[in-house]
């Protein structure tokens, strides 16, 4: 039952979900107005889940009711007609990143059976990931970043210094950067998209061994729904700064705030998981606007055979 709602045609129609939110974002791009390229990216989305023949529901959106005007967690799109999904979406993954013209700046999607995935509510989450190949279990929250690091590079049979990881730059993450240098591996920063970051940790050619740090809780459950399909291991815990955080939780059915999700708890189900990128990254390219067309780049996935497939268009401007 559950493998069939997820058909290839509605994989088909979420990579144009993207690729139009994409578009849209890409106008934006360099203009320094991150509020107004989230909000075309949003819009575009919107507009094109509601051509999908599905009963879709947001379980993973731009915010609560009362703070997002649209894609708010709980709502309804599609025609109504057809299979009961949720949706993980990020309509501009980095905004800061299209504002400022930088790499790696996705629009992002993620679909499941209904209950699928985990409703993560608008907070931190402390992550780790890692690519297919490794045993159960070989890296851990609670392990220090230096023990994760050089279990893998055991596993591996290569030197610690032979091994990065990614992280966001950020001063909260400066023990967890010093643990990785002291044991001697390498450190990518990032200066935003962690749903990039650890993606790129099941792909050999980008170096990437290891993620690991804080960002939003909605981009790790897009991030653990892209490696249900291509394998891997990941977990994260809720972090919360505040009592609004706890009540943010709480309203979205979480009562073990505590609780360490692996990776088949943030994503339970078969998932499909689609980017589209909206600038110049190292996993896809951004959208150009050439010779009258738009050209996309897309990355679409289905855990129910382990597809990854990477889709070119071009259309009229
Ligand atoms: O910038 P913060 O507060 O450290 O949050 C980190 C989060 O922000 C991002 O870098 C970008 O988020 P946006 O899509 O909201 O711009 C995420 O990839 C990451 O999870
Ligand atoms: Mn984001």
């Amino acid at each position: 039952m559950e493998n069939n709602v997820l058909t290839p045609s509605l994989a088909d129609a979420m990579v144009r979900v993207t690729e139009v939110a994409a578009i849209a974002a890409s106008k934006l791009v360099g203009r320094g107005d991150e509020k107004k390229a989230d909000a075309a990216a949003v819009d575009a989305m919107r507009t094109a889940f509601n051509q999908v023949d599905f009963q879709g529901r947001v379980v993973i959106g731009e915010g609560e009711r009362d703070e997002a005007p649209m894609l708010y967690i709980g709502e309804e799109v599609g025609t109504g007609k057809g299979p009961a999904i949720d949706i993980a979406l990020d309509p501009l993954e980095g905004t800061t990143l299209t504002a400022k013209a930088m790499a790696n700046a996705l629009a992002v999607l993620a679909i499941a059976p209904k209950g699928g995935l985990l409703h993560a509510p608008d907070t931190y989450m402390d992550k780790i990931a890692i690519g297919p190949g490794y045993p159960e279990g070989i890296v851990s929250l609670e392990a220090s970043p230096a023990e994760n690091i050089t279990a893998l590079a055991k596993h591996k049979g290569v030197e610690v210094s032979d091994m990065t990881a990614c992280v966001l730059d950020r001063p909260r993450h400066e023990d967890i950067i010093e643990s990785l240098r002291s044991a001697g591996a390498r450190v990518a920063l990032i200066t935003d998209g962690d749903v990039a970051g650890v993606i790129a940790t099941t792909n050999p050619h980008t170096g990437i061994d290891l993620y690991l740090g804080s960002g939003g809780a909605p981009e790790g459950v897009l991030a653990a729904a892209a490696l249900k399909c291509v394998g891997g291991q990941m977990f994260g815990r809720l972090v919360f700064r505040n009592d609004d955080e706890k009540k943010r939780a709480e309203r979205v059915g979480i009562t073990d705030l505590g609780r360490t999700y692996a990776l088949n708890e943030l994503a339970s189900s078969d998932t499909v998981f689609c980017a589209t990128g909206v600038t110049q990254g190292s996993m896809l390219s951004g959208v150009a606007h050439r010779d009258g067309r738009v050209h996309t780049h897309t990355l679409v996935m289905t855990s129910t055979d382990g597809m990854v497939r990477y889709i070119r268009s071009n259309r009229k401007a």
